[in-house]
């Protein structure tokens, strides 16, 4: 694929955390005064030199065991995260579906959310107004659009925020194991609307344990251990490398 249709490019990507120890006040304390304060803390790479691009229209599965750093490379590649070095070029609206319920206010109803959350994905006020009821529908959860959201259950947050996720028109969608809290008529939907994205052209990236359900949809595998790309091929090439 010649370099126009790129529209993700992550360039040796690192991501580094800080993972800090509990200590007692004297503990620091004598650390400190001993110059040891260094050790009171100790680094953790979650991501370890990874490079890919993402094509137009591809759909890629990011696969690996847990903690082996997919969800971390997610929020990199939407921008929620910054990388600790290397860099994410995206060329394009993104969407992401990364934590349930990420970027809704608690204290807010489901109709007030659905115009922070559709602002946020950077769709304008108009626009909004006139995906409302769309939006709503798809949720299916018109009778508590005026309930404050602290009050939803995890599958009720999802619906919503898949809802308004893909009324944003993304040119590249990113989305987290998070499919598995809604119920079965309402995953199918999300992965018949899914379905319909890859069909219209969309990139998608796809975290799952499911690996039946990426082997459906991905055409490419990125296999994903200790935070180390150890696969970049066909989605079958890289559920082989997890069941091997
Ligand atoms: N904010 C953070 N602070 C410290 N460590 C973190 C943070 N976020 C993630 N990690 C660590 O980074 C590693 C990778 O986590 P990540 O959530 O990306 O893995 P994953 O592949 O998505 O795992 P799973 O399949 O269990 O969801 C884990 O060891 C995790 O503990």
């Amino acid at each position: 694929m010649d370099t126009q249709d790129v529209v993700i490019r992550a360039e040796d990507i690192v991501k580094d955390f800080t993972l800090r120890n509990t200590h007692t006040l004297k503990e620091m304390l004598v650390w400190r005064l001993t110059g040891r304060g260094e050790q009171m803390t100790n680094q953790f790479r979650a991501v370890d030199h990874v490079s890919f691009n993402l094509c137009r229209g591809e759909t890629v599965g990011l696969i690996g065991f847990n903690g082996s750093g997919k969800s971390t490379m997610l929020k990199l590649l939407s921008g929620v995260m910054s990388p600790t070095s290397g860099t994410v070029h995206v060329k394009g609206r993104v969407a992401g579906l990364i934590e349930v319920g990420a970027g809704f206010h608690p204290d807010l109803t489901g109709r007030e959310n659905v115009f922070l959350n559709g602002a946020i994905l950077g769709m304008s006020q108009k626009q909004i107004e006139e995906s409302f009821d769309s939006i709503v529908a798809f949720s299916e959860i018109e009778k508590f659009i005026d309930t404050e959201v602290k009050f939803y259950s995890s599958g009720m947050f999802l619906r919503l925020a898949f809802s308004v996720a893909v009324h944003t028109d993304p040119d590249i969608f990113l989305i987290d194991e998070i499919l598995a809290v809604g119920d079965e008529p309402f995953q199918k939907k999300c992965l018949n609307k899914i379905d319909e994205l890859r069909d219209a052209g969309k990139s998608l990236v796809i975290v799952s344990h499911d690996l039946d359900m990426m082997a459906r949809f991905c055409d490419r595998g990125i296999v994903l251990a200790h935070g180390k790309k150890v696969v970049d091929g066909s989605i079958d090439e890289a559920i082989d490398r997890l069941r091997s």
